[in-house]
């Protein structure tokens, strides 16, 4: 089966080049092409650094207000209009009920192209944003695109589910949904994984749960509490509250499993 690798090297202030291994050498993070979708919960204190990574910003219907506001608050040293006009979205796409007039009207003076999708009530924001970047990627570039989506996690648990949701519809692409606290993803039944844990951003709390079908037999290797062809289910086993114990994490599993882990805080000076 084939290896897919996974690094959250996105939260790293500068990436850095992963040495290569010979079980499955990872590609630079170079390789990966970044897109970032916004949503509509308070922007997570690295978001400036994801908007810097990403080549396509979108903001998904209200997630226009988080960074017309929320932005400006991420550097209160600076001019709050310069910092607009610094992260200007490429793209707002949506059924177009929560952005507001006045940052509608800031954005199109800018010449951003606003979407209104509201004709489809039965997709999300979200869907349709991801919908989006996957079109405006070339087919052959598909394997190297990343979405990040910040606001994802926390807040409203049926927007929480639709967004997860999201992974299992699109799980033939990179997605990552990451709240300040922790990120999640995808990793399909397709592949065996490998995961590059970047232990100064993130860890070491993590879980394996098989959210859209159970599993007969999942194995892993480099956590605290390992699984050997183990069954996992709702109302069974699921493995939360797990620890990472190397900074590489393998997992193979008979069905889809979301891989979640945890965001580290910075210290404070
Ligand atoms: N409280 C929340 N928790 C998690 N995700 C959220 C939350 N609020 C909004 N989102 C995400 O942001 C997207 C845009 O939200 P917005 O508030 O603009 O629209 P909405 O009308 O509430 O959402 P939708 O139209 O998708 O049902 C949603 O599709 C969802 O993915
Ligand atoms: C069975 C079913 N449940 C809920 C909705 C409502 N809904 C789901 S996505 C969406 C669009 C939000 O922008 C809306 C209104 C539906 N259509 N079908």
């Amino acid at each position: 089966m084939e290896v897919m690798w996974h690094a959250s090297s996105f939260l790293l202030p500068q990436p850095q080049p992963q040495e290569p291994r010979e079980d499955a050498p990872p590609p630079p993070p170079a390789a990966l092409t970044y897109a970032l979708i916004v949503l509509n919960q308070r922007l997570p204190r690295f978001a400036p650094l994801l908007w810097n990574r990403a080549q396509l910003r979108v903001c998904a219907d209200g997630g226009a207000n988080r960074v017309y506001d929320d932005m400006p608050k991420l550097f209160p040293d600076q001019d709050p209009q310069e910092v607009r006009l610094r992260y200007t979205p490429d793209v707002i796409k949506g059924d177009l009920d929560s952005i507001r007039d006045d940052v509608k009207e800031f954005y199109l003076n800018l010449g951003v192209r606003i979407v209104d999708e509201s004709h489809d009530q039965d997709t999300t924001d979200l869907h349709k944003c991801v919908a989006y970047v996957s079109g405006s990627a070339p087919v052959e570039d598909k394997s190297k695109l990343c979405i990040l989506v910040v606001g994802a996690l926390g807040g409203r648990f049926d927007h929480e589910i639709g967004n997860i949701n999201v992974l299992h519809r699109f799980s033939n692409l990179r997605i990552v949904l990451l709240s300040d606290d922790c990120l999640i993803h995808l990793l399909p039944k397709t592949h065996s994984h490998v995961i590059h844990v970047q232990l100064p951003v993130e860890g070491p709390h993590c879980g394996l749960i098989p959210i859209g079908a159970p599993s007969a037999r999942t194995s892993t290797t480099g956590l605290q509490w390992n699984l050997s062809d183990t069954a996992m289910s709702f109302g069974g086993l699921i493995s939360t509250s797990n620890v990472v114990k190397e900074d590489k994490v393998t997992v193979s599993s008979d069905a889809d499993l979301i891989w979640t882990i945890s965001i580290k805080k910075p210290i404070k000076e």
